[in-house]
């Protein structure tokens, strides 16, 4: 099965937490592109949805589905995404596409996280995707060298402005052994805004599609 395949199989496993009437949380990349695409297919009446990105915000409205403020919305039941990796422990590392923060605001609104991805992203220890850390601009090479000193080699993604206007640094080599110690470490330093581990706040569900179909892990 291509990945492609896997990723369509997972969103559709997905809909299975989406309450008839309800707000949703909605990620960003082509798998939650998957997900959308299912969703409208499945007609399930949603009363809107909390988007991470202002691509996914693009995307949920071109299908007729209301974008919420979240500063409205109060907790919500369900936020929905993807991940570049994902551990035993439903540990993740997430921001390939430079939606991190906003993702990792929604996911902390919601009471459960449901993380949609294909077997190439299963690892046994976080780390071999290098990590993305969202930079305010003026501080890029500052928490550069901070990194470095963590032992990781940051790479600036040059041309990417996100969507809060900052940048994006991504670590190679980081030691991701305690991935919850390195979050709060990396979120520690001064001009950083998020880091794309979510160790301290895993996914609740993760959704693995393989070739055997799609195994739930919670
Ligand atoms: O964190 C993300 C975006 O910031 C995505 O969830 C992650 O990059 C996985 O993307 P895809 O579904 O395209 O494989």
């Amino acid at each position: 099965m291509s990945q492609l395949r896997q990723k369509q199989e997972a969103a559709r496993a997905a809909l299975e937490w989406v309450e008839p009437g309800s707000v949703i949380g909605v990620g960003t990349g082509s798998t939650v592109d998957a997900f959308i695409t299912a969703l409208e297919e499945s007609r399930i009446p949603v009363d809107g949805a909390i988007s991470s990105s202002e691509t996914t915000t693009q995307r949920l409205r071109g299908i007729g589905i209301d974008i919420v403020d979240l500063n409205y919305a109060g907790d919500i039941d369900v936020y929905i995404d993807g991940a570049d990796e994902f551990d035993p422990h439903r540990r993740l590392i997430k921001g390939g596409g430079g939606a991190l923060t906003r993702e990792k605001i929604v996911a902390e609104a919601a009471r459960t996280f449901v993380c949609m991805v294909d077997e190439s992203k299963r690892v046994g220890v976080l780390g071999a995707f290098p990590l993305p850390v969202e930079v305010i601009p003026m501080a890029r090479s500052l928490v550069a060298r901070k990194l470095v000193a963590l032992g990781g080699q940051p790479i600036w993604r040059e041309g990417l402005v996100t969507d809060n206007g900052n940048l994006v640094l991504d670590v190679h080599n980081l030691d991701l052994v305690d991935p919850v110690r390195m979050e709060r470490t990396i979120n520690d330093i001064p001009g950083v805004v998020c880091n794309g581990l979510f160790a301290i706040r895993p996914a609740n569900v993760v959704l693995c599609a393989g070739s055997g179909g799609v195994e739930r892990i919670s």
